[in-house]
């Protein structure tokens, strides 16, 4: 299968890829995790899905960069049909930065060796090579003095901008995010979603599965309310946030809000 120029807008990195899902369907055995997703994230927009553990997120997520198998429906991202039986994986995973709640790092690699060891290994590049682009993303989430650091001797939040800094080694067109500050501490929350932002205002496309609705308020172009494997309501986050109308949404964003319940007018 040839490889056309993906379909790509300017951005601070060069390019970013849109996303295109349709009619996307995902059973684990009888288990029917997505049923019949469709939607889009257009080149430089930032699009973050909400809704309750287990309606799909993540399995949605994975789908995309195919490291879930989904049973039918479509997904291209810049000009790769993710889906299509013969596309080329690695190339197009090169393409797709993905960031998890586990920050996955190799706990014996320095910070910096943890940057280079996929463009050496994949893309072939000199060490020296990898280095240099390893510090400057490095640099811009702010740990360039921590290079030489093992992950056990930074903080989960700092880990966690080692992997974004990772995964922008490989000047991704689409960024992926799997709830990237569910496993830090409050504190370091902040500085992490401090960098996402920063990608989003350099027009970085990016998918974020995120609990943060102070995050997709202000950052996100659209907000996409999953229920069940659906998508029940999506637009603009003042909208499905500050005014939702399917009462799921309704109800998933009053448990969200005010999780213990108690009256906050009173
Ligand atoms: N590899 C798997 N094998 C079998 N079932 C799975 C697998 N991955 C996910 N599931 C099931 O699919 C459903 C959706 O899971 P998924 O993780 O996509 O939801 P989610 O909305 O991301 O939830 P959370 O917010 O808790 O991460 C759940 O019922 C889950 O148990």
């Amino acid at each position: 299968m040839t490889e056309p120029e993906p379909a790509a807008t300017a951005s601070a990195d060069g390019a970013s890829a849109g996303v295109s899902i349709s009619g996307l369907h995902k059973s684990y055995g009888d288990n029917e995790v997505l049923k019949g997703i469709s939607m889009t994230v257009r080149p430089g927009e930032v699009v973050c899905l909400i809704g309750a553990s287990g309606s799909g997120k993540s399995t949605l997520l994975r789908c995309v960069n195919r490291l879930e198998d989904p049973n039918a429906g479509t997904i291209t991202v810049g000009s790769f049909e993710t889906t299509h039986p013969d596309v080329d994986l690695d190339a197009m995973r090169r393409h797709i930065g993905m960031v998890f709640q586990q920050f996955n790092l190799f706990p014996h690699l320095s910070v910096l060796e943890n940057c280079t060891i996929t463009p050496r290994r994949v893309l072939k590049q000199a060490t020296s090579e990898a280095e240099a682009e390893a510090m400057v993303q490095l640099r811009r989430v702010g740990l360039e003095d921590f290079a030489q650091r093992r992950p056990d001797q930074l903080s989960g939040g700092q880990q966690q901008r080692v992997a974004i800094a990772r995964a922008l080694t490989m000047r991704p067109q689409l960024m992926l995010f799997d709830e990237p500050t569910s496993a830090l501490d409050p504190e370091t929350v902040g500085d992490v979603l401090a960098i996402m932002r920063q990608l989003a205002e350099a027009g970085m496309t990016m998918l974020v599965v995120t609990h943060e609705m102070g995050f997709a308020r202000e950052v996100a172009d659209r907000v996409v309310f999953m229920d069940k494997g659906l998508v029940v309501e999506e637009g603009p986050a003042a909208d499905v946030i500050g005014n939702p109308q399917q009462p799921r949404t309704q109800d998933f964003l009053r448990r969200v809000l005010n999780p213990t319940g108690v009256d906050l007018e009173a």
